[in-house]
């Protein structure tokens, strides 16, 4: 599908960056026109594949070009302040050619957190594409504000747009990583899961049409449940012809290589719904499913696609599970990206706003007590009188 890409704040420009990187690298073709918006001009310059005459600053007025420090109302406010700059650079989208938007941003700052949100509201009023939103929730240890910025923008971005794709940096580090490698890491873990399910939809006349290629309009039904979706993707590699399921075709009958084919894909269907999420929850809860099998054409097969469909079918007790294909001539790995649309059951987000309810609490105590601490510091019990 066709994509507008607009990265709010610094986590959700370097996302777009990578969607950028990765399109190009697969030839997805999904990427339509991508937008960097920040209230810091250092994030701005540090992009590297978004065009410079498609970065917007916001805020300059209110904070001169440095960032709102993780104050996400201050985000939200300089955003509608400013929300003309923005749509100014969206003008430029030839939105003929669109079949929605992504609005991405990190949950736990300020510039995105509060500014997304905003953004949203404004193209849905607007444009009739879908407005979507790719959200990243910030990592447990990062503190109370990050945690409370997280949950309070969860809330609105949800309710802003017409489907909340999440994805939970908490799930995804990995002991022992820095920070910079770490993200680059999960930044491409994001944009792998993201982008193959978004490329799956613009498969073009020159490429392998296999007997059922997912449609646009298959991701557009899935995610026009609404609410909250995540991603499972597993994936195997087969190779070339030396190795791998190819080498098992040379010398056996075809009747074994489909079978082999069929209960790859339906076990990789099974390892992408049950492994790691790029938001965990019970899958049970999701309202509407999709299974995408990619890979080389050869090994998409659509015994093992339905199979797998109907494996998820029971898994969710949802009649509305789609199925398709997405062949990649050139793709040495065959795989499995399953997106589950409209889940409810999603302990994480019920921490998240737990712990921000209690970093709430504790920041007005804190607040409170300290206005009396310097009440008592300052004051000489009238021994003493101030200047003026
Ligand atoms: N996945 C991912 N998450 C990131 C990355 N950088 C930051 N984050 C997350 O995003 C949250 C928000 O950080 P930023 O995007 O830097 O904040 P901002 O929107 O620019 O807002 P301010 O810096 O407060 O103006 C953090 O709490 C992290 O959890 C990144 O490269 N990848």
């Amino acid at each position: 599908m066709k994509l507008a890409l607009i990265g709010f704040g610094q986590a959700g420009g370097k996302v777009v960056d990578q969607f950028l990187a990765y399109d190009s690298e697969i030839g997805g073709g999904f990427v339509e026109d991508a937008i960097a918006v920040n209230t810091a001009t250092a994030d701005l310059h540090g992009l590297e594949n978004v065009p410079e005459d498609r970065r917007v600053l916001v805020g300059q007025a209110r904070v001169n070009g440095h960032g709102v420090g993780a104050d996400n109302e201050l985000g939200a406010a300089v955003t509608e302040t400013d929300i003309d700059e923005i749509q100014h650079a969206v003008d430029q989208v030839p939105t003929h050619e669109l079949d929605a938007f992504l609005v991405v941003a990190g949950l736990g700052g300020g510039t995105g957190s509060g500014g997304a949100p905003v953004l949203a509201k404004h193209l849905r009023t607007i444009y009739t594409q879908p407005v979507y939103g790719l959200g990243l929730l910030p990592a447990m240890d990062e503190g109370g504000i990050y945690t409370l910025n997280a949950a309070r923008s969860f809330q609105t971005f949800v309710r802003e747009v017409d489907n909340l794709l999440v994805f939970d940096n908490d799930v995804w580090r990995s002991t022992g990583e820095s920070v910079g490698d770490g993200y680059d890491r999960i930044n491409r873990e994001i944009v792998e899961r993201f982008g193959l399910l978004f490329a799956s939809g613009e498969v073009s006349d020159g490429d392998v049409v296999a007997e059922s290629v997912v449609d646009s309009s298959e991701i557009i039904n899935t995610l026009s449940s609404g609410g909250v979706s995540t991603i499972g993707y597993a994936s195997e590699s087969v190779g070339t012809s030396g190795d791998g399921l190819l080498s098992s075709f040379t010398g056996s009958t075809d009747d074994f290589d489909e079978g082999n084919a069929t209960n790859r894909m339906t076990s990789l269907v099974r390892k992408a719904t049950l492994g790691r999420l790029t938001l965990p929850c019970d899958v049970g809860s999701a309202d509407r499913g999709l299974v995408v099998a990619t890979g080389p054409p050869e090994y998409l097969n659509r015994k093992g696609v339905e199979r797998g469909r109907q494996w998820l079918e029971d898994e969710t007790g949802s009649m509305e599970i789609r199925g398709g294909d997405y062949p990649r001539a050139d793709d040495t790995d065959v795989g499995a990206v399953v997106l589950l649309s409209g889940v409810t059951d999603v302990p994480r987000v019920k921490q998240l706003q737990q712990v921000a309810v209690e970093a709430k609490e504790t920041t007005a105590t804190v607040q409170a007590n300290a206005e009396d601490e310097f009440a008592a510091l300052v004051d000489t019990g009238g021994e003493l009188d101030a200047l003026f």
